[in-house]
């Protein structure tokens, strides 16, 4: 469980100010799957950054239950988190934090890569493989972390229908929690609370049914004296 108690986020603007980016914000996160929706530059990376502790929050506190998950975050461009240039190199780096012996660590790579289905691609170069394929190798890493809490950050972007789908699909079987931020709102509605950032603010906070026509219609709706 997550517990974010008035938490607000403060950056520097160039002008030497103090810019709110994330307004006071107090909830409590304990469902399998949340997906967070809102406008470009709304906030919904500055809530998943805070919930992965790569942002500290400038006021409040987030407390996790029953200890601090081990987290793993998907990026919208898997490039961002491939660090080795052939596929089975770059799980095994990961693995490298979890297994001490290198044929375990080879075995756990191909069994991770054949669950995703990416067996015979454990040879190939990251620079050949397709979008999806890519975020894939990218899920592949984080698994091999052994996360306790998954967040992704718009991790269909890149990706065709067909490879959409097939992600959602794998992330929604992940047997661990999962964060989401994402314009996709047919992944959103698959998941179990969607909130709807709009300017640093939560602004809705209910089941998918409810809260995604909401944010249609505020989305879709003409600004006044256009
Ligand atoms: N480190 C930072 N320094 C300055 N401004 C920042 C920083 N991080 C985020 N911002 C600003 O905070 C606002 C919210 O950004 P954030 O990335 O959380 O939005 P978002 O909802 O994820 O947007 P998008 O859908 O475009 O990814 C934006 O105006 C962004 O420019």
């Amino acid at each position: 469980m997550t517990q974010i108690s008035e938490v607000q986020v403060e950056v520097d603007s160039p002008d030497g100010t103090r810019r709110t980016i994330l307004h006071e914000l107090s909830l409590t996160l304990e469902e399998h799957v949340v997906a967070v929706v809102g406008a470009n530059g709304s906030g919904k990376s500055t809530l998943l950054r805070l919930v992965a502790g790569l942002v500290a929050p400038s006021a409040g506190e987030i407390r996790f239950s029953p200890t601090v998950p081990r987290s793993g975050f998907i990026f919208a461009n898997p490039q961002a988190q491939i660090i080795m240039p052939v596929v089975g190199e770059d799980i095994e780096f990961s693995l490298r934090g979890t297994i001490k012996g290198r044929a375990e660590r080879t075995r756990r790579m191909r069994e991770i890569l054949e669950s995703l289905e990416l067996g015979h691609r454990e040879e190939a170069s990251v620079y050949e493989l397709s979008s999806g394929e890519r975020q894939k190798v990218a899920l592949a890493g984080v698994l091999a972390t052994e996360p306790e809490l998954v967040i992704a950050d718009e991790p269909t972007t890149l990706l065709d229908l067909r490879n959409a789908a097939e992600f959602r699909r794998r992330l929604l079987g992940l047997e661990v929690p999962l964060l989401l931020a994402t314009h996709d709102l047919e992944f959103a509605a698959q998941a179990d609370r969607v909130l709807v950032f709009d300017h640093g603010r939560l602004l809705d906070d209910d089941e998918p049914a409810a809260a995604i026509p909401r944010y249609r219609r505020l989305a879709l709706q003409t600004p006044e004296g256009a």
